[in-house]
């Protein structure tokens, strides 16, 4: 086996993109002083007795430039992702400066003019629209729109809040604290964040729009809904099928919003929470502009000064995209009136700093056969089919004991056999349906719990299923036109949608959304079950009855035979059903004819 290594397409030096963006006056502004002065899309200028400057920057937007224009400067960059490049691009400023609007946009999907036929509708104003899709969505169709075939993305969106990291993708009720490690193929990562494989565009969006919805945000003096979080959402790129010289190519695209600093108002009384979340906001930020100071200044000096990335869990995420192998434009954004002007000034004199960093950038490739992939890809493969196998038992009766041994044991002959590039892609590819069908199974076990809570309630109410279904018309409605993004499924065809009136404890009408299950579909599930079990227990003993009548007592090759472990299990497994059995069983049928011979 090769050796573990990035392969290194032609270095590049590059220096951080830093992009000054001014807001508009805001309503409760209108009639301020303005300060802030463009020149030539280039230079900020200020002019006031506390503060006189004229600073270049790769690009000033002034609050006449709409989203649509900015984007222009950041879509060769997505191109970049495309060819293997990592990216980042992030916004930084004080609070209510405008980074979440740059970011994610105004509550873009509100204002569009989105229908029930709203797909449509929703990716048409995506692309005309100039003013309320932010950074993030246009990114994620720009990608989706160029992506070739044999691309995959993955996608993660996670949150720091009080300097502890959180799943935004996932809805935990007690939200679990996850930890950062770091290793030689995914370089800095966080431990436990969820990775969604999607196929297009929609399922992105959604998962960004799930995300925002789960962030920490607070009302402030300077903005109604002030994001208290620095959020990083994600996208991972990979090909599934290696080049001639048998590289895979890797890369990502970091979109983040930095929570904004924010300066103790001593008249207003702050909650002990928002005083922690104000500290430790401002104690993050500073140590982002210790990275950015001493990054900017090792870029002179030859005497190399310490770069102290671990003093927060932001700049160790972000580690490689300020100082590593990393494209990265900053978006710097400013408040236009003279009430702000001390943080401002602050905000340029990080902008400036930023600008003097360079980096040293290269595409990302790996080779297929590296171990410490083949590595890597393995013990996912195998932590994903526990997971997948415990997922399958909760959600109804069938098991999957026995499809996960014959996986299993094919796992060990991998394990211990040389790789090849075609074999690798086929890891890649179980890898990837195995995350698709979990996906799959946990949005269903989600309804499943919703499901039988509400069907309770809607029995109590005693409502016909007319009545259930005139509801649920009325429910699908409202659900698209509220949101416009997420379609209603129905995968399964097993159950129906419906909105369940109940009385609370307090004897008030309350409405939910939930699911009945039709009963005939139930009975013919539950007789295919049946059906499939009867078979599969017949299979197995008649194997049985085979092997003990060749006297078959040793272990056999695992390629297409069976051996005396699986024999065991598979005994153990008798009275289990399995579902799968179009897979399994043409297995069993190739091992009977070989041990008749
Ligand atoms: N370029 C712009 N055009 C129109 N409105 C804007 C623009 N930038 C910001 N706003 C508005 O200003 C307000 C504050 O913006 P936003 O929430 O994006 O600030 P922020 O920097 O993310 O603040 P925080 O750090 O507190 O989360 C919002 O109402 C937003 O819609």
């Amino acid at each position: 086996m090769q050796q573990s290594k990035l392969n290194k397409s032609c270095l590049q030096q590059q220096s951080i993109k830093v992009y000054v963006r001014v807001r508009p006056l805001l309503k409760k502004e209108l009639g301020q002083e303005c300060i802030i002065k463009t020149d030539q899309q280039k230079y900020v200028v200020i002019e006031q007795s506390t503060h006189i400057l004229k600073q270049e920057y790769d690009q000033v937007f002034d609050e006449q430039v709409s989203q649509a224009e900015i984007f222009k400067y950041i879509s060769p960059t997505i191109h970049k992702a495309l060819q293997g490049y990592n990216t980042t691009i992030m916004a930084y400023g004080q609070t209510g400066s405008g980074k979440t609007h740059t970011m994610f946009g105004s509550d873009w999907e509100y204002s569009l003019n989105i229908s029930l036929g709203h797909q449509s509708t929703f990716i048409d104003d995506l692309q005309t629209d100039q003013n309320h899709a932010g950074m993030i969505p246009r990114t994620i169709y720009t990608l989706f729109n160029n992506l070739q075939q044999g691309y995959y993305v993955y996608c993660s969106f996670l949150q720091i809040y009080n300097e502890k990291i959180y799943d935004l993708l996932q809805d935990n009720k007690v939200p679990q604290a996850l930890q950062i490690h770091e290793s030689k193929t995914e370089g800095i990562y966080v431990e436990q964040l969820t990775e969604y494989a999607v196929n297009n565009l929609y399922d992105c969006l959604t998962l960004m729009k799930r995300g925002e919805k789960n962030r920490m945000i607070r009302q402030t003096t300077m903005n109604l809904k002030s994001s208290r979080s620095h959020t990083i959402f994600q996208l991972l790129i990979e090909t599934s099928k290696a080049d001639q010289g048998g590289q895979l190519l890797r890369s990502k695209i970091n979109l983040c919003d930095l929570a904004g600093s924010e300066k103790i108002n001593k008249q207003d009384s702050m909650s002990n929470a928002h005083l922690n979340e104000l500290k430790s906001i401002n104690q993050s930020l500073t140590t982002l502009g210790k990275v950015i100071q001493n990054l900017s200044q090792n870029n002179k000096n030859i005497n190399k000064l310490p770069i102290p990335y671990r003093e927060s869990k932001i700049t160790r995420l972000l580690q490689d995209s300020l100082g590593g192998n990393t494209l990265t434009n900053i978006f710097v954004n400013v408040a236009p009136n003279i009430y702000n002007i001390d943080e401002t000034a602050n905000s340029l004199k990080f902008a400036q700093r930023a600008r003097n960093i360079t980096q040293i950038v290269q595409a990302n490739s790996i080779n297929a056969t590296d171990q410490e992939l083949v590595n890597k890809l393995l013990k996912e493969i195998d932590y994903l089919k526990q997971l997948l196998n415990m997922k399958r038992k909760g959600l109804n009766s069938n098991d999957m004991h026995f499809k996960l041994m014959k996986i299993q044991e094919e796992n060990e002959r991998l394990r211990q056999a040389n790789l090849s590039v075609n074999e690798v892609e086929k890891l890649m590819q179980e890898n990837r349906k195995m995350r698709e069908e979990l996906q799959k199974l946990q949005s269903q076990s989600h309804e499943n719990s919703e499901s039988s809570h509400l069907m309770k309630h809607g029995s109590e109410e005693g409502l016909s299923q007319s009545e259930m279904d005139k509801q649920y018309n009325t429910y699908q409605q409202t659900k698209l036109s509220n949101n416009g993004l997420l379609i209603v499924s129905n995968p399964n065809m097993q159950k129906t949608e419906v909105t369940v009136r109940y009385k609370d404890r307090g004897n008030k009408m309350q409405t939910k959304l939930g699911y009945v299950e039709a009963s005939d579909q139930v009975l013919q599930r539950e007789k295919r079950l049946m059906s499939e079990r009867k078979r599969v227990i017949e299979r197995l003993e008649l194997l049985e009855q085979l092997q003990f009548k060749n006297s078959l007592n040793s272990s056999l090759p695992l390629n297409g035979k069976i051996s005396r472990s699986s024999k065991k299990n598979s005994y153990n497994l008798l009275n289990r059903t399995v579902e799968e059995e179009r897979t399994s069983l043409p297995k069993l049928k190739i091992v009977e004819r070989r041990l008749i011979q």
